[in-house]
């Protein structure tokens, strides 16, 4: 007979966090009437795509569904739902037509929604599909719940090109962060781990990023004594040459987007799901 340990009980209570916040965001963001919706990576996407599928062939005939890398194509051909890479989509005036939504996981969501992603080295494609979504939609578990990001999931993963490893280490030690690592293959893969894209990911350790309410006149958040604001931080990892793309979803969220004339390029989610130890699910929504 199988026994129940105070551990594998723990790792029940999450997977049931997880599943019931997945649940409840399809039932809140998905319409019969959407058409096309992006899948994220991770553990927490796995019920997002079981919520869908249980909702039976009729309720999905007419959609279509984007991955953001291999595990979440697989996810969607293994529920039985139609899938379309993210630049096959059909062109509307010329331009790839809108996802009525993308469904994500996150590694650590803060209080303005800025997040952190990339713990499943996904990053980059989840980032493409985030912003071709008119709304996105994070789910987790309520321990990726955070005031201020990088204070619990203390790394921020950041995909660069492999013959820029040893340089772009050397450029995120001299911006504060003590100790990068190129991010391991083990206990899978020997080496490095390499994205779907043929990249690497660096996971960059900093000190909690500042949200612009905490900027003062004394405290700038612009890397001095290592203190960095997220979209001041952002702004100069994305410059770093080598740097393909960062796990740092910020800026703004859809509907912020439509109204500063940038539809389809927010980062942000426009609400996360988060499920509890005790099954109830707390939904966050941008102020
Ligand atoms: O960003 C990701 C992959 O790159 C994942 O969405 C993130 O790591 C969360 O995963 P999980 O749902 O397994 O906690």
């Amino acid at each position: 007979m199988a026994t129940s340990t105070p551990a594998s009980s723990a790792a029940a209570l999450i997977e049931s966090a997880k599943k019931a916040a997945a649940y409840q965001a399809v039932a809140d963001h998905l319409p019969p009437t959407a058409t096309y919706v992006g899948i994220g990576s991770g553990s927490t996407v796995v019920y997002v795509v079981e919520a869908i599928a249980a909702k039976g062939p009729s309720f999905s005939a007419n959609m279509t569904f984007i991955p953001t890398g291999s595990q979440s194509k697989g996810l969607i051909r293994a529920a039985g739902l139609r899938l379309c890479n993210l630049d096959e989509r059909p062109l509307v005036d010329g331009v790839p037509v809108a996802l009525d939504v993308a469904f994500d996981g996150a590694d650590e969501v803060d209080e303005d929604l800025n997040l952190i992603k990339g713990g499943g080295a996904c990053l980059f494609q989840e980032k493409l599909v985030a912003v071709a979504a008119k709304k996105f939609i994070a789910v987790a578990d309520s321990r990726k719940q955070s005031a201020r990001l990088c204070t619990k999931w203390k790394t921020i993963p950041i995909e660069v090109l492999p013959l820029s490893a040893p340089d772009v280490l050397s450029r995120l030690k001299a911006m504060g962060s003590p100790s990068p690592v190129v991010r391991s293959g083990l206990p899978s893969k020997a080496g490095e781990c390499v994205t779907d894209n043929g990249m690497w990911i660096i996971d960059a350790p900093f000190p909690p990023l500042l949200l612009p309410k905490d900027l003062t006149a004394e405290v700038k958040g612009n890397g001095e004594n290592g203190v960095w604001e997220i979209e001041k931080l952002a702004e100069e990892l994305v410059r770093l040459p080598g740097v393909v793309e960062i796990g740092l979803f910020h800026g703004f969220n859809g509907v912020q987007a439509v109204s500063r004339g940038k539809e389809f390029q927010a980062q942000k989610p426009v609400a996360a799901y988060f499920g509890t130890p005790t099954g109830e699910v707390q939904v966050q929504t941008a102020a």
